[in-house]
Formats: structure tokens, C-alpha cells, sequence
């Protein structure tokens, strides 16, 4: 397997800018997240990687080959997204053959036990299931499929909770028998984050985190006390979000806490989750749009 490099990439929908000249790698056998507020450009970007739509700059290599109109790339990407590309009255078995058609060494055996335990018969076409039996049975293409980069776009859509544990414990045990990468758009944050080992963090159409999560959070903090302590402790470090309640202040930054400050007796620090750290982050950025 080869390293996927998206480099300089710029989207321009009229004169706004998607995606702002976005660079990364994804790693062989790793499973990301690529998180995102909404609108924040994140479709865009999995659907540039695998050629169904056109950047405006920059390219998508994988190794040393541009993937642009390359069959031989492309034919290790897979992306399960919402766009059902009029597959509505497709049964489910003619999906799992048409992924045996495009990609070879389909695994049968594996998504229909993957159905049974969804309670989903192969002979139903898309079109009848629920919204979250659909999404069931295109993760069950998705986590079947021979491909070394899977990009699964919102793979939780309209999942009932037992369906998303199911969904998180298959992913996990797919990937433990065979290593690919796995690029997870969601903003179920929480429930992912046990899966994940790197994040990429799209805000405004720019990368503002690429990093293993566990580097992530070691450096993501809660801060709260008194309000004159708090900014005494603060002094010179970014604060991301800041909030007053009564005396007691609470503020986030994630970076680096030097030693040598000193924690007054009354100010309490503590780690910050995924979901907490991505909202710090990204506090004012483009909801709703
Ligand atoms: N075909 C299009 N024409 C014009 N603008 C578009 C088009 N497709 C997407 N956009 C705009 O590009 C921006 C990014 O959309 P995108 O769907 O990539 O965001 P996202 O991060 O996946 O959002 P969400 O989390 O809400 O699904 C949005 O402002 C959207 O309105």
C-alpha cells in the first residue's frame, strides 16, 4: 500500500472558496477522522480524492501517480457517501457483485453474516429499506469492498444507537484482519473517538489539525476557578473559548502547558474530550452555512 498525499488542493464554488489550497497525507493502515463543521467542506474534499468531482488547483497523488482519470488509483479507493448514483432499486446482492465487479476479492461471506446481523435479506433493494437500514447495508458494501482507502462520509445516517455499536465493532474487527485506512467523516465525535488514531480538523476551508489524537489531547485543556486566578494562570496562552458563571471562569486552550506555571490552589485543570477539543477549535467558524 502507498501513501495518499492530497497536495495544494483549492475548490472554488463561484467566487467562494471550499477549500483553501488543503495539504495532508493518509498514511497506509490507519483510520482517520476528517472532521468538520457543517459546511465546512469536508464532502467536497472525499469526493475530489476520488475523482467525482474536480478541484480547481493542486492534485491527489497516490505514491508517485496522480489519481486524476487514473483507473489503476482509483481502483483502491472506495467512498460510501449519501449520493446513491441511482443504485435506488439495486438489490443489495447486486451491489455486493457489482463491488466484486469493480474491485475483485469481494468478501461474501463476511457482508452477508454483516446483513443477518442488521436484519437486512439480500434481495431488498435500497429503495424500500429506512434510512438507517440503507446506510446499513451500503456499510456493509463499504467494509466488504477490496480497497486500501475506504472514505466513509456520514457512515452513521440515520444508524439507531444499536446499529451504530454494531457498525464501530465491525469496522473494528474488518480492520484488525486486514489493515487499510479508513477516513471517517461524522460528527458523532464522541462515539468514534476510541476508533480513530489521527485527525484532520477542517475549519474555514483550511487544515487546522493533522495529528494523532492522543497528541491531540494531551495538550487540550479545561481551565476553571476564579476569574482573576484563571487569567493569572492564562497569561499569554490562547484562549479558544471562555465562559462566566457567577465568579468562576472556565476557559479551553489546547497547547502545550509549560511547567514552570504555577497552578493556583483554587484553579482546576483538566483534559478536554474529542468533541470538546473540536468544538474549542472550531467556536465561530461556519454553521449553518
Ligand atoms: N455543487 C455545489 N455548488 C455550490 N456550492 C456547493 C456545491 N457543493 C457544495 N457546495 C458548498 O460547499 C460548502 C462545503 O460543502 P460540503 O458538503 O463539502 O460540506 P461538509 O463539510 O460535508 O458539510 P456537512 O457536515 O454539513 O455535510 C458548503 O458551503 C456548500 O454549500
Amino acid at each position: 500500500m502507498e501513501k495518499l498525499k492530497v497536495q495544494t488542493i483549492t475548490k472554488r464554488y463561484g467566487r467562494k472558496v471550499i477549500l483553501d489550497a488543503v495539504s495532508f497525507e493518509l498514511q497506509p493502515a490507519k483510520i482517520y477522522g476528517l472532521l468538520g463543521r457543517n459546511g465546512a467542506g469536508k464532502s467536497t474534499l472525499l469526493n475530489i480524492i476520488t475523482n467525482r468531482i474536480f478541484a480547481n488547483q493542486g492534485a491527489v497523488m497516490l505514491g508517485e501517480q496522480n489519481v486524476n482519470n487514473n483507473q489503476a488509483s482509483l481502483g483502491q479507493f472506495y467512498l460510501m457517501s449519501e449520493a446513491e448514483l441511482n443504485l435506488k432499486h439495486t438489490k443489495i446482492k447486486d451491489l455486493f457483485s457489482g463491488a466484486e465487479l469493480a474491485y475483485g476479492n469481494f468478501d461474501f461471506e463476511n457482508a452477508r453474516r454483516m446483513l443477518t446481523a442488521f436484519k437486512i435479506s439480500e434481495d431488498q433493494t435500497l429503495a424500500k429499506l429506512s434510512t438507517g437500514l440503507k446506510t446499513a447495508a451500503k456499510l456493509t458494501v463499504a467494509l466488504n469492498v477490496n480497497a486500501d482507502y475506504i472514505f466513509l462520509d456520514e457512515p452513521t445516517l440515520g444508524l439507531d444507537a444499536n446499529h451504530r455499536e454494531l457498525f464501530y465493532h465491525e469496522l473494528m474487527r474488518t480492520y484488525g484482519e486486514r489493515p487499510r485506512t479508513f477516513v471517517i467523516s461524522t460528527h458523532l465525535i464522541n462515539e468514534v473517538q476510541q476508533l480513530l488514531e489521527n485527525v484532520i480538523i477542517l475549519d474555514r476551508g483550511k487544515i487546522i489539525v493533522d495529528e494523532p489524537v492522543i497528541d491531540l489531547l494531551a495538550k487540550a485543556y479545561e481551565i476553571s476557578g476564579p476569574s482573576n486566578l484563571v487569567d493569572q494562570y492564562t497569561h499569554g496562552l490562547k484562549i479558544l473559548t471562555s465562559h462566566n458563571f457567577s465568579r468562576i471562569k472556565t476557559v479551553t486552550v489546547v497547547e502545550k502547558l509549560a511547567e514552570q506555571r504555577t497552578l493556583p490552589d483554587q484553579v482546576k485543570v483538566d483534559h478536554l474530550d474529542l468533541q470538546k477539543t473540536f468544538t474549542a477549535l472550531t467556536d465561530g467558524g461556519n454553521e449553518g452555512e
